[in-house]
């Protein structure tokens, strides 16, 4: 057993903080931890979290609180059935509760406490918790002089009466196969059910409200941002795999999509066609970067190489 910053830590534990911070470390090594302000070893940055139960286990790793703990970071849970102001004090609170009670508790205690951190204010991601909305900060972005171009899949909004999707599709004038996605993102699972129509007569069968996408082939490779302060990370996850001319005279009905790009899909160490496999380049990612901070104060956007190189 070890002593580290006056707690006890076991020595396994020891080394696996090590190769965590060394990852951190290699990851962040363009300054997050500066523009974060990572507090000095002797100082400690109390973070209070309001997750739900799912986002904790999957976000708050113990190997993660540790890694955390070795850089004065340390995170408190807060009972939502509590006054926050009894609570703390905090440097942070980071929340991901969508309940409309506790917006407005959140809110409150901004106002009360402008010295705390509140990640993220609910008005700042308000526009993140629709499919259309979210979008919206990309749909007439330029950036054809950065290496290349971002842009959106042609899509419609159907809200209402699934019955009208068919005349719906065929008025946008959208090509099969379509990617439907809840128009909603609440945190729920029921907001990542997606499905991939590949007839016209499937689509009465979806569930309004609901976003119908084109399908875009992307070489089944989907390159995930996630844009800290000034630090920019992308990750290579697996995506769908492209549908040819002959796959769609053969495929019929309605396909679930399942978390195919989940962080559990890693493709970092996949075997891949480097066409399809290289990273964005990083210009179009720093100007995207700009353009969305400047914008909408976005911190994590998905790009897939077909959707940087396809003209929209
Ligand atoms: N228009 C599209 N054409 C082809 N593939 C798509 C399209 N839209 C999404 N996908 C793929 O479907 C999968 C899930 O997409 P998306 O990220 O939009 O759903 P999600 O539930 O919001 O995912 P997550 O929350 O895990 O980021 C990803 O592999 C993505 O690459
Ligand atoms: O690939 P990542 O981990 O970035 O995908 C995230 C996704 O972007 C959303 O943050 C999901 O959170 P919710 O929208 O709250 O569901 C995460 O889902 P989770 O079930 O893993 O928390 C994805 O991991």
């Amino acid at each position: 057993m070890k002593k580290l910053n006056g707690k006890v830590v076991d020595e396994e534990e020891l080394e696996e903080l090590e190769e965590e911070k060394e990852k951190v470390v290699e990851t962040y090594s363009n300054g997050v931890g500066v523009s974060f302000g990572f507090p000095q070893p002797d100082q400690n940055l109390v973070v209070g979290y309001a997750l739900t139960v799912k986002k904790e286990t999957s976000f708050l790793k113990p190997n993660f609180r540790g890694l955390a703990r070795t850089k004065g970071i340390k995170f408190v849970c807060i009972d939502v059935n509590r006054p926050l102001s009894d609570q703390g004090p905090f440097d942070v609170v980071l929340h991901k509760l969508l309940a409309k009670e506790w917006c407005e508790i959140i809110e409150d205690y901004r106002h009360k406490h402008p010295e705390v951190t509140v990640l993220d204010p609910p008005d700042a991601i308000q526009h993140l918790r629709n499919r259309k909305s979210m979008l919206q900060g990309v749909v007439d972005l330029n950036l054809s002089d950065c290496h290349g171009k971002v842009g959106v899949p042609r899509q419609i909004v159907v809200t209402k009466d699934p019955s009208s999707i068919p005349y719906e599709v065929t008025k946008a004038g959208l090509k099969l196969p379509l990617v439907a996605k809840p128009l909603l993102v609440d945190g729920t699972a029921k907001s990542h059910k997606l499905f991939v129509a590949y007839d016209q007569l499937s689509l009465a069968e979806l569930e309004p409200p609901l976003v119908l996408q084109e399908f875009v082939n992307h070489g089944g490779i989907v390159f995930k941002v996630y844009i800290v302060g000034e630090s920019i990370t992308v990750v290579k996850r697996f995506s769908l795999p492209n549908h040819g001319k002959r796959d769609l005279s053969k495929v019929a009905g309605m396909y679930p999509v399942p978390r195919v790009s989940s962080y559990l899909s890693s493709a970092e160490d996949a075997d891949l066609d480097p066409s399809i496999a290289e990273h964005p380049p990083r210009p179009l990612l720093e100007k995207l970067a700009t353009e969305l901070r400047r914008r909408l104060g976005m911190g994590k956007c998905q790009i897939t190489s077909a959707f940087l190189q396809s003209s929209f």
